[in-house]
């Protein structure tokens, strides 16, 4: 969570009254055999505004973005771009052309090529001959330096060696290095940034809009939609069910988008502990507990007890996920690492280190849970199918234990990582930022599901870019440039004190 993201509506000036549409999808279609992924979509997007786009996971979003970015066509309805109609001409280099640039969910850039090379893949028809490096190194570092200053990127490296905040950093800065601007569509653009970076970004689109540019931001993290957007739309089922303005509630949101409201868990947990007769958890005597896993981090030792949500917080990129990493595969680290036999890991990256792209959904879930579902050496096929049907059904996984994983939208694949690391019965489970992508509703779920799991004795280990969700946690601790700078337990986790704690007091930077 942002936490410059309050409920309130914009404070940058609102779109002109009378703005026209940018872009106009009119009863838009499209199915994938059996699946109507949408059904008579009607939504419009006007000049200079941010329209915020909202659902469930498998609602629709990202197939209705790719079709106004001319990447998929409707099966029937009509798009118009500034009134005039484009349908069988609006191919995504036509709209490209046309000033519609798309930052995906999925991070589209090539691992092995340059954040220059990058750059100027996506803008190659205009920026070509003799010097093109050199101008394509220059327009992608002047929009990085604008948007995100103090990113920290050097262009010459490979985009695959770049943590995950970074490469989106770029991936974003790509498509503004677009000159004819009009319409910018972004896909979850913050689930990856850390708190300051997608504060510049959200600073950065208000000075978009007021230039005329139109956004088109989809994202689950209501609070911020409601902050930064002028207008919401909320889709369900392949339909948007409703056009607002911003000055909505999150529970609002949540009801339209078929999803259920309910205390937030966090607060219940306190309430309970505060009127409970023993320990509190700021005070809680843990001996007798058994330690499940070590490490040092720094000069601070890292432990995780047995039964424990432990929350890894601080900027993006402070060296949580390395802690996760020397977790998950000690050996190649520290002997001072203790970790137990089993363990489980969802890694930060789904496309490249987490899904098995040619298995089922299935498959992929209980790829981890070979002792649940063997006897004597073989894989029970009943075993199997009961417990993928058991864990799709509890995440609400749309699409199916027999889909192919890449048929799923990118939230319904996370929930299959998240449901592949509880199914394999480990007595460590490692998280790396695992809600990424994952709608609101099924999130208050999960967050019980990990309470439910860690009561069963298990310890998880949390790394995540939302410090709302560390509220969650029985411990958390907050990781400034490489090294452990606090240990926070109960009523002292909040986000205003992750925040304080992962900035230097005496300087007020990072490092
Ligand atoms: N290439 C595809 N093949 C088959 N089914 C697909 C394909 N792309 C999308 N779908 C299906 O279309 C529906 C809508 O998916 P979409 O990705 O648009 O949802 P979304 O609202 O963006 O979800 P999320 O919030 O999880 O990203 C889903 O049921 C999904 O499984």
């Amino acid at each position: 969570m942002s936490t410059s993201a309050p409920n309130t509506a914009v404070s940058y000036p609102s779109p002109n009254v009378v703005a026209q549409p940018t872009i106009r999808a009119t009863a838009v279609s499209k199915s994938y055999g059996n699946t109507h992924a949408l059904n008579g979509v009607d939504l419009e997007v006007l000049s200079g505004e941010i329209l915020g786009l909202v659902g469930h996971n498998g609602a629709g979003k990202s197939t209705l973005m790719r079709l106004l970015a001319g990447r998929e066509r409707p099966d029937a309805g009509t798009v118009r771009f500034r009134d005039l109609p484009v349908d069988h001409s609006w191919t995504g280099p036509a709209a490209e052309a046309a000033g519609v640039r798309m930052v995906y969910q999925e991070l589209a850039l090539c691992s092995d090529l340059t954040v220059t090379e990058n750059a100027w893949l996506s803008d190659r028809r205009k920026s070509s001959g003799v010097g093109w490096r050199r101008r394509a190194e220059r327009r992608i570092i002047d929009v990085l330096d604008t948007v995100f200053p103090g990113h920290g990127i050097a262009v010459i490296e490979r985009a695959g060696d770049l943590p995950m905040a970074q490469r989106q950093m770029v991936e974003i800065a790509r498509a503004l290095c677009t000159e004819n601007l009009r319409l910018l569509i972004l896909d979850e653009p913050t689930e990856s940034l850390g708190v300051d970076a997608a504060d510049q970004l959200y600073a950065h689109l208000g000075t978009l809009t007021e230039r005329g540019v139109s956004v088109l931001l989809i994202s689950h993290r209501m609070h911020e939609v409601i902050a930064h957007s002028h207008r919401i739309a909320v889709m369900k089922d392949g339909r948007v069910v409703s056009v607002t303005q911003a000055e909505v509630t999150e529970d609002e949101l949540l009801v339209a988008m078929g999803g259920e409201v309910r205390p937030d868990a966090a607060t219940l947990d306190r309430v309970v502990s505060a009127e409970s007769a023993g320990p509190s958890a700021d005070t809680a005597d843990r001996s007798g507990t058994r330690v499940a896993a070590v490490a040092n981090s720094g000069a601070t030792q890292f432990e995780a007890y047995s039964g424990e949500i432990i929350g890894l917080a601080g900027l993006a990129g402070q060296g949580q996920e390395e802690l996760l990493q020397k977790l998950w595969a000690p050996g190649t680290f520290s002997r001072a690492t203790q970790v137990p036999r089993h363990r489980a890991y969802v890694p930060g990256d789904r496309q490249t280190s987490g899904i098995l792209p040619l298995w089922s959904v299935a498959e992929n879930l209980t790829i981890a849970a070979s002792r649940a579902i063997s006897r004597f050496g073989f894989v029970n096929t009943r075993l199997k199918r009961e417990l993928a049907d058991h864990w799709v059904s509890t995440l609400k996984v749309r699409g199916g234990a027999k889909a192919p994983i890449t048929a799923l939208s990118g939230g319904n694949q996370q929930k299959v990582l998240i449901a592949r690391a509880f199914a394999a019965n480990a007595e460590l489970v490692l998280l790396d930022d695992p809600f990424r992508g994952v709608d609101v509703a099924t999130k208050n779920e999960l967050y019980a599901l990990m309470k439910a799991e860690a009561a069963l004795g298990r310890s998880i280990v949390w790394y995540s870019t939302e410090n709302k969700e560390m509220a969650h946690c029985d411990r958390v601790y907050v990781f400034r440039a490489g090294r452990i700078v606090s240990e926070l337990r109960g009523s002292t986790i909040t986000e205003e004190r992750i925040i304080a704690d992962s900035f230097d007091d005496r300087t007020g930077e990072v490092r």
